[in-house]
């Protein structure tokens, strides 16, 4: 029988996975509680979905189709390459699952409407942990995606934590925004952040942060102590994890407030998700988003269209000159060339990259990074024969970003 979300208690605003109520519960494991036990405590804080017509509960969810197409996006997760258990508090992992999700939605010009979740857990697994990435999971959609809701899932167990959601969107009768719609004279925007969630991994790889310190930032996958349970829920992006004393006065101010900030983009990333069905509406001709970093995304998307990007520094000055006040290893600002490669290669933002025709206005937060230009004629190439269809103040550039095989 399908669970009637109306009976359910709804995604709580914040949720404890310490030892706050009943010590026992708390102490209760995924293997104590079993798949029913498990199911039992997450799924009262799943959102509905307005979309699902039947939702959680049954062999499948039933969601409504208005206009006889959805998007359908996923993302996996996976304990060590992806994430690591002793930085990534289980209620920022499921807010960033689900963020990284609405972004592959929003990247097409949808709205996202629905989510399923699927988890492989340790068996030693705290329950609290389990309850806390629910309530991640959400808090996101509240925030990012109000519409959207969970309609389904899945549980198994693994030595290792693998997170796997799938999300689906509404085009709402537009037509989707691929990457291949990108024309010459094509105005290139960014709408959402570059460098930050890059430059807070660098943090925590380099064990400045309290907390979260690996040493020499050795890989820490499989196998991993379970963090110390907390006592209170953590704000989003950081918790009771701070950055070392980073002095006093305005300036120290400035600089711990920033390095909060590119924390908070590596564990509970906030992308523009609205701005994706703006951005069709005012009739972007390409989008997707910047996942694994702006340098290798726009290659593709300059691929798919045959085009090329032609990206202006001096349209980043004010992301590079936030990001060049981020404090490195030894302390001091990593300063504005550094800065200016973590907003070119760094990951994980899920800003919206997408291009508009000449003259449109471009709907706000999208900001102009650059132009698009005509593909590679061959006349094009570099002397070392490379040909890359990005370009830098004109000069072009390697498709720099992650690759989850290379580990970098
Ligand atoms: N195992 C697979 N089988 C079929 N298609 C796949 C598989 N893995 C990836 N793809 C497809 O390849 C394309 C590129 O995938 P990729 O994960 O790099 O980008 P993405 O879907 O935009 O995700 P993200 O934004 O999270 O990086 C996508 O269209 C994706 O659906
Ligand atoms: C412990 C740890 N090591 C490395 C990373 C970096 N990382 C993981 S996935 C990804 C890009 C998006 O992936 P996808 O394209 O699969 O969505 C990046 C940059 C991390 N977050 N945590
Ligand atoms: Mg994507």
């Amino acid at each position: 029988m399908a669970t009637d979300p109306e009976a359910s208690p709804q995604h709580p605003a914040t949720h404890a996975w310490g030892p706050a109520g009943d010590a026992r519960r708390a102490a209760e494991t995924a293997g104590e509680a079993g798949e029913a036990g498990v199911l039992a405590r997450i799924l009262p804080s799943a959102r509905p979905s307005a979309a699902a017509i039947v939702p959680t509960g049954d062999d499948a969810a039933v969601l409504a189709a208005p206009e006889g197409r959805y998007v359908v996006t996923t993302d996996l997760m996976v304990e060590g390459p992806d994430f690591r258990r002793a930085w990534h508090e289980p209620h920022d992992l499921g807010w960033k699952a689900c963020a990284s999700n609405l972004a592959d939605i929003a990247a097409m010009g949808a709205r996202p409407t629905a989510l399923v979740v699927a988890l492989a857990l340790p068996d030693e697994t705290p329950m609290p942990w389990i309850e806390a990435f629910g309530a991640g999971v959400g808090a996101c959609l509240e925030s990012l995606a109000p519409d959207a809701g969970v309609v389904g899932g899945d549980l198994s167990t693994a030595g290792q934590v693998l997170v796997s959601v799938t999300a689906f969107g509404d085009l709402e009768g537009r037509p989707a925004v691929l990457r291949s719609g990108a024309r010459p004279g094509d105005v290139v925007a960014l709408a959402g952040d570059a460098g930050r969630s890059a430059s807070g991994l660098a943090a925590l790889f380099a064990g400045q942060v309290a907390g979260c310190s690996t040493a020499d930032g050795e890989r820490v996958g499989a196998g991993a102590p379970w963090p110390r349970v907390r006592e209170a829920t953590p704000p989003i992006g950081g918790g009771q994890r701070q950055a070392e004393p980073a002095g006093t006065g305005a300036a120290g101010r400035i600089v711990a407030e920033r390095f909060a900030a590119v924390l908070r983009a590596q564990f509970a990333p906030s992308p523009p998700i609205a701005a994706g069905a703006t951005a069709a509406v005012a009739g972007a001709t390409a989008m997707m988003d910047v996942s694994d970093g702006l340098l290798l995304d726009a290659t593709r998307l300059a691929r798919a269209s045959g085009v090329t990007v032609e990206l202006e520094s001096a349209a980043l000055a004010g992301d590079v000159e936030w990001l060049a006040a981020v404090p490195g290893p030894d302390g001091e600002p990593i300063g504005a060339s550094a800065a200016l490669e973590r907003c070119l290669a760094g990951g994980e933002d899920h800003a919206l990259l997408a291009t508009f025709p000449p003259g449109a206005a471009l709907p706000p937060p999208f900001r102009r990074i650059g132009a698009v230009a005509r593909g590679a004629t061959g006349a094009d190439a570099a002397a070392d024969g490379t040909t890359s269809p990005v370009r830098v103040d004109g000069v072009p550039r390697a498709a720099r970003g992650w690759d989850p095989y290379a580990g970098r």
